[in-house]
Order: C-alpha cells, then structure tokens, then sequence
C-alpha cells in the first residue's frame, strides 16, 4: 500500500476480487490498480503447494518488476468431502481457463459422483471453507507482509445469488441462511476469508508503523 502515491498495485486479473479491494481500500483514500492497468507484464505461474506460497510468488514477481510494493492474493475452495478439492487449483479445477459456470458444475458433479450409492434422500450438502491468502511485497526492502482469512460453510446443490463471483453461488452460510453470492459487498466482506485477511494484514501494518514512529 502506497500511502503517498495513493494507489495500491493489486497482482490479480480477476475481476471479482478487484471489485472488493476498491471497496475495502477507497475509504482509505487509495485507488486499486490491477494486472489490466499492466497488460504487458506476463501471468505468473501459480506452482505452490500452498496458497500463501502462490501468493508471496505473485506479490514478489510483480513487485519486482513493478519495483513498487505490490498486494496479491491467492484464494479458493476446500471441500471436506472432496479431501479438501479444489483447493489451490479452484480457478481451474475444470481446466485451464476454465470459467466460475465450469468450476461450479465440475464441482456439483464431483459431490454427485461421490453420492452415487448413498440412497440417502438427503439433499447434498458438503461441510466447505474459503481460504485467501494475502501478501504485501515491497521490493526496495524486500520486506514481506502476510495474512491468512477462512470462513467455514456449506456447498449447497442449488445455486442461489447474482452477487460475488466464482463459486459464491454454491457457498451457504448458516448464520445468514445465504449462499455467499445473495450477501451484498458489505456483508460478504465482514464475514468472507478476503475481509478477515485483510483485516489481519491492515493489523499488522499498522503495528509495523507503530513500531515505526516509536509508538
Ligand atoms: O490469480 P488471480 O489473477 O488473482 O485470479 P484467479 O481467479 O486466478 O485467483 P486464484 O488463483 O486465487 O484462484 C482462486 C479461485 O478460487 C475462487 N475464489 C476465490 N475467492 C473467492 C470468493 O471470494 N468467492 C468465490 N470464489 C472464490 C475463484 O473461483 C477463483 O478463481
Ligand atoms: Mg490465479
């Protein structure tokens, strides 16, 4: 986060997430620019094992390049029943380049397969979370600053809500009786994985400039 420039350089191309850091980051006074607003720095290959090693390797490669501190997230779906599938590769768990409509149906269709059998009656329901890993890069200290968010729920079989993006649709949370994609901006940001990193990290910058100016 660059308080002087008043822009924060986001490493992500996904339109869905964009649109929540503007909205947690114009109170703050800062413009979020994305990957769109760079069109000529390449895609970063997302090999971890973890999303907070896919997160450090997006914040740091486009940091670097940028040579101006740079926020990245990596993000997605863990689905008990599926031993934590997607995971890391929920932006391609149809393929690569797959879009949410995809993932969404391969994830339906994964719960469905595993139900074959189980004449239960019962309607599908797998215990889920979200998880978004959050990395703040700056490259003239080659300081790293990161923070981890988790909300649990349910992968309901009946699709709700034209809000949020990729697999909200599908995500139900109990304590509002929602899918995640029925919350409005607001709402999805006070109770999803992105606003509890976020939350964390907006910490534990603060107490770095506490620390700073002998606070
Ligand atoms: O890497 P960038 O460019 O940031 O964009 P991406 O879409 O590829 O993002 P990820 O690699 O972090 O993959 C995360 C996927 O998990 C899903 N996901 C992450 N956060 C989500 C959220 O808040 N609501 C619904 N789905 C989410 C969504 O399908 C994303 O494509
Ligand atoms: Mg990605």
């Amino acid at each position: 986060m660059n308080s002087r420039t008043g822009i924060l350089i986001v490493a992500t191309k996904n339109a869905g997430k964009i649109r929540e850091f503007q909205h947690a980051f114009a109170p703050l006074g800062l413009t979020v620019k994305s990957m769109f607003d760079y069109p000529e720095l390449p895609d970063v290959v997302e090999d971890g094992t973890t999303f907070a090693e896919n997160a450090l390797k997006k914040s740091k490669q486009i940091g670097e390049a940028l040579g101006l501190p740079v926020l990245a997230d990596d993000s997605g779906l863990c689905v008990d029943a599926l031993d934590g599938r997607p995971g890391v590769y929920s932006a391609r768990y149809a393929g690569e380049g797959s879009s949410d409509g995809d993932n969404n149906l391969k994830l339906l269709s994964e719960l469905e397969r595993l139900k074959q059998g189980e004449d239960t009656g019962q309607p599908l329901l797998s215990t889920a979370r979200f998880v978004c890993a959050l990395s703040l890069y700056d490259p003239s200290t080659a300081a790293e600053l990161t923070a981890e968010g988790a909300v649990e729920g349910w992968i309901t079989s009946e699709p709700a809500g034209g809000g949020g993006f990729g697999y909200d649709p599908l995500f139900y949370l109990p304590e509002f009786e929602k899918t995640m994609a029925e919350l409005t901006l607001e709402e999805k940001q006070s109770v999803s994985h992105r606003g509890m990193a976020l939350r964390l990290l907006t910490e534990k910058l603060a107490a770095q400039g506490d620390r700073g100016t002998g606070k």
